[in-house]
């Protein structure tokens, strides 16, 4: 089955180099272009899109990383916060949608079921995305955005989505990110080496993960980096706090609390 999924994958080598302390801001050419000042946050949104009332003060922040780089530990930490609220990627929902297993079945057969976790992947992080806020600050563990610019992207650039399951996902996503507003005032990257998230998604062991490689998170990784690091992708929707990851335990809990005002700040 390892072989299935991964032998025709043809993978770029790893060669990236990695900060190891300190923390920065980057706020996107792009970004710029059509934000300024407040409007940058979840109030900017398109006129023509489906625009939720009241929330104009409310704050969202994106954690984005790679698998296992230690996004659901740091939720965990500001779920102790009052005030925010925080939602975790609907994992469960895609290990099981009505007794099926799309992310198991895509890890078997990505060319045959990539299309089915993906679309399921969209619709199910929509519906995350348009909840009502029930507090002032919401972190929320990746997005739509990342979803299609990620997982998508290497499934087709590895030979392993059909063009025509790429067009048709495209499609879907222009349409939801044009009518339907996405709100986001902060991207919080957690970087990792993809040696750092191989040896944790070892350790958590989750079974449809079994089959992965290292070059599966290498090509993750150099997606991740490409789109909020050397913005050579895609738009990014939003300033982009990048956090060294690769720290043991105790030290990403002290970077955390370091950061936390700028994280929760983030639409001031
Ligand atoms: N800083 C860290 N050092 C060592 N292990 C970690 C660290 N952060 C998380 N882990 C462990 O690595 C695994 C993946 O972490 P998790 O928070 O679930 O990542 P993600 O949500 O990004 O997939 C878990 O077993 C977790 O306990
Ligand atoms: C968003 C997204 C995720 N996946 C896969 C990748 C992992 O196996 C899990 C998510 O686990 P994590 O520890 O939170 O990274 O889901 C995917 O295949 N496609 C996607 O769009």
């Amino acid at each position: 089955m390892i072989v299935g999924f991964f032998c025709r994958v043809v993978l770029p080598l790893y060669s990236h180099k990695y900060p190891s302390t300190h923390v920065l801001v980057r706020q996107t050419p792009a970004l710029g272009k059509h934000l300024s000042g407040r409007s940058r946050s979840s109030t900017s949104v398109n006129h023509r899109k489906l625009v939720r009332n009241g929330e104009g003060k409310k704050s969202v922040i994106w954690l984005e990383g790679n698998i296992a780089s230690g996004k659901t530990t740091c939720l965990e930490y500001f779920s102790k916060t009052s005030d925010i609220e925080v939602l975790t990627e609907p994992v469960s929902k895609w290990r099981n949608v009505q007794g099926c297993n799309p992310l198991g079945l895509m890890y078997q057969d990505p060319s045959r079921w990539g299309l089915t976790l993906q679309t399921y992947v969209q619709l199910t992080m929509l519906d995350r995305h348009v909840l009502p806020m029930a507090s002032p600050i919401r972190m929320m563990e990746r997005s739509i955005y990342s979803a299609k610019y990620i997982f998508v992207e290497n499934l087709y650039k590895s030979g392993k989505m059909p063009e025509v399951d790429f067009a048709v996902l495209s499609e879907w996503f222009e349409w939801i990110v044009k009518n339907i507003a996405i709100p986001v005032d902060l991207i919080v990257y957690l970087q990792t080496s993809p040696q750092t998230c191989y040896e944790r998604l070892k350790q958590r062991c989750r079974e449809e993960e079994k089959v992965i490689p290292l070059e599966y998170i290498e090509s993750i990784h150099n997606l991740y980096e490409d789109w909020l690091i050397h913005h050579k992708s895609f738009e990014v929707p939003a300033p982009v706090l990048v956090m060294p990851a690769d720290h043991d335990l105790k030290k990403m809990l002290h970077q955390f609390e370091e950061n936390r005002e700028k994280i929760l700040m983030a639409n001031c």
